[in-house]
């Protein structure tokens, strides 16, 4: 049997290690923001783990955290290409930015409530 790897799956492996590539440069130039979403993840699936979340609760968490991270990824890679595309200051690219930071907003609000919906009641619970 051959090992030579067939060049549409060095294709695959090569547009996986650029994409956790993506996700390394974006964690490690400093954007805050998507730290901050990281750390809420952890956040929620240790509290998912402690509050023993049924296999629904716990895909609703997961596709939240899911969604929120992407957002957060596609934000700032609008961020970048903005800044490369016009450097100085345009009142269009200004728009761009803060659409890309609205869409942002509007998931991690939606990915709140559903935190607070899923969560509220099982910490209630625990006082009682
Ligand atoms: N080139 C520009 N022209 C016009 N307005 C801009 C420009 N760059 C940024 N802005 C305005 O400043 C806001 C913040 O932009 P910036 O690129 O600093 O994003 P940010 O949210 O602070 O990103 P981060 O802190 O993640 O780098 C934008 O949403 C936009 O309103």
């Amino acid at each position: 049997m051959s090992t030579t790897k067939s060049p549409s799956f060095l294709r695959f492996i090569n547009s996986f290690r650029y994409a956790l590539r993506g996700i390394k440069t974006s964690l490690n130039k400093g954007e805050v923001n998507i730290r901050v979403h990281v750390f809420v993840a952890i956040a929620a699936i240790s509290l998912a783990y402690l509050l023993h979340l049924s296999i629904l609760e716990w895909s609703v968490i997961i596709v939240c955290i899911g969604i929120v991270i992407a957002a957060e990824l596609f934000n700032t890679a609008i961020e970048k290409l903005v800044d490369l595309v016009s450097p100085e200051w345009n009142h269009k690219a200004g728009i761009v930015k803060d659409i890309a930071a609205g869409a942002v907003l509007i998931v991690s609000i939606a990915s709140a409530i559903i935190g607070i919906i899923i969560f509220a009641p099982k910490i209630i619970d625990l006082f009682h």
